[in-house]
């Protein structure tokens, strides 16, 4: 089965070290979230996935060969910073692009009516793009993507500022290209859409992948909890569950009485013990394992001590800005 492998990837940028030793895969039909902190480094190993940017050191290989200029150009990209030129008509861009990608004219044109219809910009093919709404703007984005019909997908923040209905055909058209056998890669900030989306989910922080799997693999590594709501004041169902080997105290619902247990390892495969228990105090209204979303797992991973991004005042970073500045005018 071909697999995209991302190998120890190394790159700083001066003193910053953007990425250290990060490894993953993504699988062919595979759709994978790629997400972290603001600064983690995953726009930087998405550009040099398409070879925008080049590494310090490792390497991203594609069905075992390392990427080439000729592989690259099977690649769909949507850069965080977008690359549309403003003052080009939608439907020539999008035509223009697919030829670089060695499509013939009347398959380009194809390809693009076919896209932008597909992503309801079919009305703006003769518009110049700044005449466009942001969100408008991000779906012939998308459409630059996706109109060269490539083999890999890799996609910087391809959901931020869609309205639902976007959000919608945007996740239609990555499960369909997916089903296809193609490869998604996508980073986002909106946790909720990951976990419903993704087969499998790698988790970045500090340039190092920190947490890597389906959601229920994470889940399975992470901490139990247990959700304990009884007819009890607050203080003594704390005061007991502190009192028992191996159950932590790690939040207070609401509701009188009810709080969030962590069970060490001491305490696992007691539940039934417990709940006996606590009967003793009162009468339990529920008892009950707290299923840990996304951003839940998340939380635990990038620990809230971290410094989400080191200063730098660097031109080039400056310049990063100033584009990602001007697309949002
Ligand atoms: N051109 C650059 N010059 C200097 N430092 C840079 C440059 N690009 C990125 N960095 C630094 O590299 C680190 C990783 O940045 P990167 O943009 O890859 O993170 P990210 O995970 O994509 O963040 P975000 O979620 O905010 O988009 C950060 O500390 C950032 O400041």
């Amino acid at each position: 089965m071909s697999v995209l492998e991302i190998d120890r990837l190394n790159k700083a940028y001066g003193s910053v070290r953007a990425l250290h030793d990060l490894t993953f895969d993504v699988r062919a039909g595979e759709i994978f979230g790629f997400v972290g902190s603001n600064g983690a480094g995953k726009t930087t190993a998405m550009r040099i996935m398409l070879g925008v940017l080049a590494a310090d050191s490792g390497t991203v290989r594609w069905d075992g060969a390392e990427l080439d200029l000729q592989t690259r150009r099977r690649v769909g990209y949507m850069p965080e910073e977008r690359g549309l030129y403003p003052k080009m008509k939608v439907g020539e861009q999008l035509v223009y692009l697919a030829r670089l990608h060695g499509m013939s004219a009347e398959e380009a044109t194809r390809a693009t009516e076919a896209w932008t219809d597909r992503l309801g910009v079919g009305s703006r093919r003769g518009d110049n793009v700044e005449k466009l709404s942001l969100g408008n703007q991000q779906r012939v984005q998308l459409a630059a993507a996706l109109v060269h019909d490539p083999d890999i997908l890799v996609l910087d923040e391809p959901f931020s500022g869609l309205d639902p209905v976007a959000v919608d055909v945007m996740s239609d058209v990555l499960r369909e290209r997916a089903a296809a056998g193609v490869p998604v890669i996508f980073s986002s900030h909106q946790l909720d859409l990951v976990e419903r989306l993704c087969d499998r989910v790698g988790i970045v922080r500090k340039g190092q992948m920190e947490a890597l799997g389906t959601i229920d693999e994470l889940r399975s590594t992470d901490r139990q909890r247990w959700l304990l709501d009884i007819d009890a004041p607050a203080e003594t169902v704390t005061a007991w569950a502190s009192s028992r080997a191996g159950v932590l105290v790690t939040g207070h619902a609401p509701r009188d009485g009810a709080v969030v247990l962590e069970l060490t390892d001491h305490a696992r495969g007691l539940e039934q013990e417990l709940l006996t228990d606590a009967l003793t105090l009162g009468a339990v209204r529920e008892f009950s394992p707290v299923r840990p979303t996304l951003a839940d797992l998340f939380r635990g991973v990038v620990s809230s001590d971290d410094d989400p991004e080191p200063p730098t005042e660097g031109p080039a970073r400056r310049r990063r800005l100033g584009r990602r500045g001007k697309e949002a005018s």
